[in-house]
């Protein structure tokens, strides 16, 4: 089963990306970088959406209606989580810190148990995942593979990789298929979900399949934006791109795929 991510940045994205059916439904603000929140109101707006129609993401109405998506967000970084992580309401299930400016796997270490135990002390149910940069460098922080090495020894279940800069290079721009082979045997020694982001197009979908690299979750923004629009992933959602995507990924999720 493979999961699809899309970010959304305020409610009527959420609805949009509710009414596609996509599963994992991702609150940052694309104008403030890589995994910058959205205001927190935006989460008890969705949040009170949610426990008004009953827990299960359907809308009253019926034509809104997806009874697995779940709700994610992105934190910021290290200097930014502590101000808003005790806001996340009880309805989110996954939250995002960025590993920038984190050069030493220790200090990572400790940043993921506080944000853990902030988490846990508030909102029983949301799990953190860990977070790599393609891009380690220019982010200044731990690279990919001791990033999952460690989410793994510490337990997490899930971990992603995405790119700090959003300036065009995607992590398959950055990264090799070797590397992500070696990233995906590293989650899967760990029975740990591994979660694919960073301008990702769909074109790349079936040529990962091809070379047997399998992420458990595709994560977007940028691709399910209006392609005509100049500002690519802080543009508007699109219909059309949101139905592609959440096409692509339910054919790799079923038992016969095609192409
Ligand atoms: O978590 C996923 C990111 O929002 C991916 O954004 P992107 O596809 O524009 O790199």
């Amino acid at each position: 089963m493979r999961d699809l991510l899309v970010s959304v940045r305020d409610i009527a994205e959420f609805e949009q990306a509710i009414a596609a059916k996509v599963q994992i439904i991702d609150f940052k603000e694309p104008n403030h970088g890589a995994l910058a929140a959205v205001d927190p109101l935006v989460w008890h707006r969705a949040s009170a959406i949610v426990v008004a129609w009953g827990g299960a993401l359907m809308h009253p109405i019926g034509k809104l209606r997806s009874k697995h998506s779940l709700l994610s967000a992105a934190l910021g970084e290290s200097e930014d989580y502590g101000k808003i992580i005790d806001q996340l309401p009880q309805t989110f299930r996954f939250a995002k810190v960025g590993p920038s400016g984190i050069d030493c796997p220790k200090r990572l270490a400790r940043l993921w148990r506080d944000a853990h135990h902030r988490l846990a002390c508030r909102n029983a149910a949301a799990e953190l995942v860990p977070v790599a940069y393609a891009d380690h460098q220019l982010a200044g922080c731990v690279a990919p593979e001791r990033i999952f090495q460690l989410a793994a020894e510490l337990g997490f279940k899930r971990c992603l990789i995405d790119t700090f800069e959003k300036n065009g290079a995607g992590s398959l721009d950055l990264l090799s298929f070797d590397r992500f082979v070696r990233l995906q045997r590293i989650a899967e020694a760990a029975n740990m979900k591994w979660s694919l982001a960073g301008s990702m197009r769909l074109e790349s979908v079936d040529l990962l399949n091809s070379v047997g690299i399998h992420p458990d979750c595709f994560a977007v923004r940028g691709d399910v934006c209006d392609p005509d629009s100049k500002i690519g992933r802080r543009g508007k959602l699109n219909a059309a791109r949101l139905k592609a995507w959440v096409e692509k990924v339910g054919l790799l999720s079923s038992p016969i795929q095609l192409g």
